[in-house]
């Protein structure tokens, strides 16, 4: 195994490469594409093969025109020699929560084997792993164990794909507790319509990204119970609220809550409709059954770890009482007018 090389921030020409060519890795790619030569890697060959050939993503952001610099392949070797041909690589993850494991454990014996081991990974997923309980940063610390030379951090913020992959304004944040992490993260990425601020609580961004997906299934189905504006607006603020105390618990600093990756994102999820979540929460609202509005694979990471987020928080002896109502509306039949009463029926208390 070759040695690991430091990671030179800045210098020298920078490869990226993004796995998961759903939403948001196609919209991520797009991003990248437009300041770095950028590989896109989807599992199912067929897309890879109509997204080289056709510059659009029909399956996940069908309308929206790609860099025609982007290419996409199925095949891992070809990101490898990709990434080998620069000096810097950033290797970007846009697999959801259930897939992250599996993509870790295929680069922890990729990137050594192809003299990668000194690269940077930055994942993007949003929430706790169902089945453990674990945020995105302990699977990966336990997959990538075997490649200590790399450098790992979390991609998050307030971002609908389709805007990112269109070109519209967004900003972002890798937080990660690597300096040389962070400023290649922003070297990827950072430019025309994108910016990347840099922070190094880790625990803070991904306890944000994986909470406001739960809050935004709240208001979809307070939207969707036209509860009106003010309910909508108790619903953020209380969120965040519980957002919180889940993150400071776990290690998180408060501040980081009030910044892109909390609040923003909060904001962004609970009020725009093309938030997966809040749509599923708004069609829970007007009575449809939750296996329905699944039923066409739609990813909603809010639904897969309302459960596990809260089964954290009470191991932690920490009061999450929407996630709690959004968990029993999903899994335990509770009906959705039942769960605002419930929430209203609390006692009163301290702000
Ligand atoms: N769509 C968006 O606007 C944003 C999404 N995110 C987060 O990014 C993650 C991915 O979301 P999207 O791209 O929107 O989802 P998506 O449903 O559009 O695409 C998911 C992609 O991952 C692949 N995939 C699914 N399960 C997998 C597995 N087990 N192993 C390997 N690959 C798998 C699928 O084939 C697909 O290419 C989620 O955690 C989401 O919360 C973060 C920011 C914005
Ligand atoms: O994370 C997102 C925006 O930042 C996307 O939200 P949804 O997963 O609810 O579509």
């Amino acid at each position: 195994m070759p040695a690991p090389a430091a990671i030179q921030p800045q210098q020298g020409r920078l490869r990226v490469a993004v796995l998961g060519a759903g939403a948001w890795g196609t919209a991520l790619a797009a991003a990248a594409a437009r300041l770095h030569p950028t590989l896109l890697w989807a599992r199912d060959a067929a897309q890879a093969a109509a997204i080289s050939s056709a510059h659009e993503n029909i399956r996940y952001l069908p309308g929206v025109r790609l860099p025609a610099t982007l290419g996409c392949t199925d095949s891992m070797d070809a990101v490898y020699a990709h990434l080998r041909d620069g000096d810097q690589a950033l290797i970007i993850l846009g697999v959801p929560v259930a897939g992250l494991q599996a993509a870790c454990a295929g680069l922890a014996l990729g990137l050594p084997a192809h003299g990668l081991g000194h690269a940077a990974v930055a994942w993007t997923c949003k929430g706790f792993e169902a089945d453990t309980g674990r945020l995105p940063h302990e699977v990966v610390a336990q997959a990538l164990a075997a490649v200590p030379a790399l450098g790992t951090g979390v991609l998050s913020g307030p971002s609908f794909a389709r805007e990112v992959a269109q070109g519209l304004p967004v900003a972002l944040t890798i937080a990660s507790p690597s300096a040389d992490v962070r400023e290649l993260a922003m070297a990827g990425l950072h430019g025309g319509n994108v910016r990347v601020y840099a922070s190094q609580d880790v625990v803070g961004v991904e306890v944000g990204g994986a909470v406001k997906n739960v809050i935004a299934i709240a208001c979809g189905i307070a939207d969707g119970l036209d509860m009106g504006a003010n309910a909508r607006a108790a619903l953020v603020t209380r969120g965040l609220a519980e957002m919180t105390r889940l993150g400071v618990a776990l290690g998180a600093q408060a501040e980081t809550f009030a910044g892109l990756t909390g609040l923003g994102d909060l904001v962004l999820t609970t009020t725009g409709d093309l938030s997966r979540n809040r749509r599923a929460g708004l069609e829970i609202g007007r009575g449809r059954p939750l296996a329905d509005i699944l039923a066409g694979g739609m990813t909603a990471e809010g639904v897969r770890c309302a459960r596990a987020t809260l089964q954290r928080a009470r191991a932690l002896g920490v009061d999450m009482p929407i996630t709690e109502a959004v968990s029993r509306v999903l899994f335990e039949n509770l009906a959705p007018r039942d769960a605002v009463q419930l929430l209203l029926g609390r006692e009163a208390g301290f702000e």
